[in-house]
């Protein structure tokens, strides 16, 4: 079987028009959704998704302002600027980039943001609310594959979902979220033991683990669908995923490239939960 490749880059594209309209609409009633990213350290890939974050802000019409700060910020000094922009009634998002300099609790800071501003949905009462199945800031990779999948009509209720990572930002909301959707989820992760046991039988496999080429064709099932989060630079500066895509190509049924699969789906449903935070903040 040779894979059909999923693009999110194309289907960001579409979405991002949508919102395009939306935010339209928003500014004929005054409201400009505003995004604020927060950026400690110079940390080369950082920087680019920070980047990335700015762009297609511009593209749809958010207001998106970033705050660049040394990495010898105190984590007092984080905090207090959380709460200004907590504050702030023109702030309706918040993300703060991760990771943070090992001197600043990553926790704590995560936790200081207003869960209503928190449009990463990092916040523990955001994903205790997705936990329990209610309406909230959904986390944007996990959202963005999620979205991914039922762009093509891949049904999800029923299916063996198997995700290689369980860090808080990736694995572990991903696999909440596809549960949410009546998935049957199995999780590995450094300790698992004879793991491509567990992803051979996946009907749909997510790698989030951050080691290129980690999972080969030889750990994928026939005809299932392949989900590629990683993003792993090379020697060569080129950026490459989890997976060794060409040989899964010819064992998948569906596949997401990297670049251009999940990463501009992370990026667009920031920006989706930065126009719903504004729509809520104005009871719009
Ligand atoms: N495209 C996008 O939008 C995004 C991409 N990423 C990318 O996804 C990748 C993962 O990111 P993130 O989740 O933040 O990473 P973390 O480093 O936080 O987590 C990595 C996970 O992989 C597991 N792991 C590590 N080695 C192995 C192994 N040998 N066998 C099985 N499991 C292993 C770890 O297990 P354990 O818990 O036991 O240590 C951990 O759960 C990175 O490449 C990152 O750049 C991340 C966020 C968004
Ligand atoms: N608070 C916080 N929220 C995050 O959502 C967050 C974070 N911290 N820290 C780091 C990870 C990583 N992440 C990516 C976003 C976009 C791409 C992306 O757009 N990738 C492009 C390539 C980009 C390039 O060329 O550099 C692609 O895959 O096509 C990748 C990775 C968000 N993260």
């Amino acid at each position: 079987m040779v894979a059909e490749i999923i693009y999110g880059k194309e289907l960001a594209a579409d979405l991002r028009q949508g919102m395009k309209k939306e935010v339209e609409k928003l500014a004929d009633k005054g409201v400009i959704p505003a995004l604020t990213v927060v950026l400690i350290g110079d940390d080369p890939a950082s920087q680019s998704y920070v980047k990335g974050k700015q762009r297609a802000s511009e593209e749809v019409g958010v207001r998106s302002r970033l705050i660049e700060l040394p990495s010898s910020t105190s984590q007092e000094e984080l905090l207090q600027l959380i709460s200004e922009l907590n504050n702030d009634v023109e702030v309706h998002g918040i993300l703060v980039q991760l990771p943070l300099p090992d001197h600043i609790e990553e926790q704590a800071v995560i936790e200081a943001i207003n869960p209503e501003k928190d449009v990463d949905g990092f916040h523990p009462i955001n994903i205790g609310r997705m936990l329990t199945g209610k309406d909230t800031f959904f986390p944007c990779t996990p959202y963005g594959i999620l979205t991914m999948l039922q762009s093509k009509n891949i049904q999800i209720e029923g299916k063996h979902v198997v995700i290689v990572g369980r860090s808080n930002i990736v694995g572990k909301p991903v696999g909440q979220l596809l549960l949410n959707e009546n998935a049957t989820v199995t999780y590995c992760h450094s300790r698992t033991k004879n793991m491509n046991e567990f992803t051979k039988n996946a009907d749909i496999l997510i790698v989030a683990v951050g080691k290129a080429h980690f999972i080969q064709a030889d750990d994928i099932k026939d005809g299932a669908v392949v989900v590629d989060v990683g993003v792993n630079r090379m020697d060569n500066g080129k950026l490459t995923g989890d997976v060794d895509f060409d040989s899964a190509l010819e064992k998948a049924s569906y596949i997401t490239p990297v670049p251009r699969g999940v990463g501009p789906m992370t990026i667009t449903m920031l920006l989706h939960n930065t126009i719903k935070s504004a729509k809520q903040h104005h009871q719009l």
